[in-house]
């Protein structure tokens, strides 16, 4: 999948600026960027759900705002709004959903993995709005996507079902599915993208790995430590022979020794320039 000088503007508002973005087969993507940056708006351009104004884009070897009923049935799309409250069951909707695709999964087992197994009977408007979410993830993946897109796929859910949310894609993930995901929190980016993509106003600020986006494997970690001196900080690029110096100094007064290195927040926060 690919996108160069992708470009869309809403009147006055130009929301996507110009971004160039690859992703191969195979590969989990994540975007990240604050509230209104053209994260949503770059995905669904993708999906074909939204037309640009400029670029060239081949999504599964097709352009995405001319291609067929064919191409779409190889794409699995989670958006960001929730399925409407239906007066159908889980079972009932994802079986339904099931019937759109030329070989779908097993609609329980999908119900299995998504953690509804609970709620197969329940009415999905009598659903929790978390519950809801994995509905939707459920409807992404029944059709045996190649490629999924997952636009927020976790907001609402509970710390326990996004651990079961990460596991669901690792294994979508391992069995060679290609998904792009947009997320706001950054230890799912972490846990899940092979590789990331900041974007912000409409351009892509940084894009890499998440160990080495905006030059994170490079920038100084910071030492701290308290001894009868009392409070001490250094900044090195060698964290562990500045510790070995420190402690073979053999100042039994010395505590609370600590070594921060420059978190992914930290560093998508300075990218944004939000740092404070
Ligand atoms: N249908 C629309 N009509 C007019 N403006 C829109 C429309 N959709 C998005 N925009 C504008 O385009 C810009 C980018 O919005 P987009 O939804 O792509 O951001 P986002 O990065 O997905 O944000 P969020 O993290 O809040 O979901 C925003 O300024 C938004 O107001």
């Amino acid at each position: 999948m690919s996108a160069r000088g992708l470009r869309k503007t809403y009147g006055a508002n130009v929301a996507v600026d110009g971004i160039d973005l690859t992703v191969a087969r195979g590969e989990v993507f994540a975007l990240l960027g604050p509230n209104g940056a053209g994260k949503t708006t770059t995905v669904e351009i993708l999906e074909g759900h939204r037309q640009r104004d400029g670029g060239e884009v081949k999504v599964l070897g097709e352009d995405p705002g001319t291609a067929g009923r064919a191409w779409r049935a190889k794409l699995g799309i989670v958006l960001q709004t929730a399925t409407d409250a239906a007066e159908l069951t889980v079972r009932e909707t994802v079986r339904h959903f099931a019937k759109y695709y030329p070989s779908p999964r097993d609609p329980d087992e999908v119900i299995d993995v998504c953690g509804l197994a609970e709620k197969a009977g329940a009415r999905v408007r009598s659903l929790s709005g978390g519950q809801r979410r994995r509905v939707d993830v459920a409807l992404g993946i029944i059709g045996r996507p190649e490629l999924l897109f997952l636009d927020e796929p976790t907001t609402g859910f509970d710390p326990e079902a996004r651990r079961q949310f990460w596991s669901l894609i690792r294994r979508l993930a391992n069995e060679g599915t290609t998904i792009l995901l947009t997320t706001h929190y950054l230890d799912e980016a972490e846990a899940l993208a092979g590789r990331l993509a900041v974007v912000a106003r409409g351009r892509l600020i940084a894009e890499g790995t998440p160990q080495t986006i905006g030059g994170r494997s490079t920038v100084a970690a910071t030492v701290t430590w308290r001894d009868s001196n009392g409070e001490h900080r250094e900044e090195t690029s060698d964290p562990v022979e500045f510790v070995a110096k420190l402690t073979a100094r053999g100042d039994r007064t010395m505590s609370d020794l600590r070594v921060h290195s420059p978190s992914l927040e930290d560093i998508y926060l300075d990218l944004i320039g939000e740092r404070v």
